[in-house]
């Protein structure tokens, strides 16, 4: 945790492997191996692991978690929908960190924020108990004053800001995306909650947002995992590894 308003020591990289298990769950077997993936994360220095169990297990399962985390030391940021059977897997699994995102069955991918602002009353009690539990909560929401406020009122440690429209968006609606993201940032560090970032980023989009000085940590997967198809998982991290420090 970084002391609100000051600059982390170092922008750490979360790998969310999520994919990995798209491409094992293709065939029905268990190749590739979600817990190599985390192996070799933690052999070329990644800073976490990210997996989302979503409800309709589409790529991580929940066995992959128990494994991942007897696989490495490497911190755990189990990203989870805001529903009882996900606190309760939590609270079985105890992870490093639990990131509540909003979840719809149909969507291909996290489309938006969790409305924090909007879901004051059945977030407060989840918050509370993955606290109570020692899990670090973060929220995942959009780049929006009010969801600041909210995850103040919710005393979330951390917010996740979606950068997803800024992964998408061209010229100068990128730049306005970017300010959004900056601002949160900032106003989030003030308010002594340390802020992440992530959704999209790639090699060509992730510099301006790794120069944001509050940033703690970004969280980065499918473009990680398309590259490691080509290159290796190990060289796709260190690169984006380079990238990050490069821009800092
Ligand atoms: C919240 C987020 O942006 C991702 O971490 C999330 O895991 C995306 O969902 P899929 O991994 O299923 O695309
Ligand atoms: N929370 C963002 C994340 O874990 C990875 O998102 P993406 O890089 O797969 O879009």
């Amino acid at each position: 945790m970084t002391l609100a308003g000051t600059a982390p020591a170092r922008l750490r990289l979360g790998v969310n492997i999520d994919h990995v298990a798209t491409v094992r769950n293709a065939r029905g077997g268990d190749h590739p191996d979600p817990v190599r993936a985390a192996e070799i994360v933690a052999a070329v220095g990644g800073d976490g692991i990210t997996a989302h169990l979503r409800e309709d297990r589409r790529h991580i399962r929940d066995e992959d978690i128990a494994r991942i985390q007897a696989c490495t030391d490497l911190p755990l940021n189990f990203e989870m929908a805001a529903t009882e059977e996900m606190v309760a897997f939590a609270l079985r699994h105890r992870p490093h960190a639990a990131c509540i995102v909003p979840e719809r069955r149909e969507e291909r991918t996290t489309e938006g924020g969790l409305d924090a602002a909007g879901q004051h009353n059945r977030l407060a009690p989840i918050v509370a108990r993955l606290a109570d539990a020692g899990i670090r909560v973060s929220l995942f929401i959009a780049p929006e004053p009010r969801q600041i406020e909210a995850a103040m009122q919710l005393r979330a440690p951390v917010v996740e800001l979606h950068t997803g429209e800024y992964a998408h968006a061209e010229g100068e609606a990128r730049a306005h995306e970017l300010r959004r993201i900056a601002d949160m940032a900032a106003l989030a560090a003030r308010n002594g909650i340390e802020p992440h970032a992530g959704h999209g980023l790639t090699y060509d989009n992730v510099q301006p947002i790794a120069a944001i000085p509050q940033l703690a940590e970004l969280n980065i997967g499918h473009y990680l995992i398309g590259e490691a198809i080509f290159t290796g998982l190990g060289p796709a991290v260190l690169k984006m590894r380079e990238l990050m420090d490069a821009a800092r």
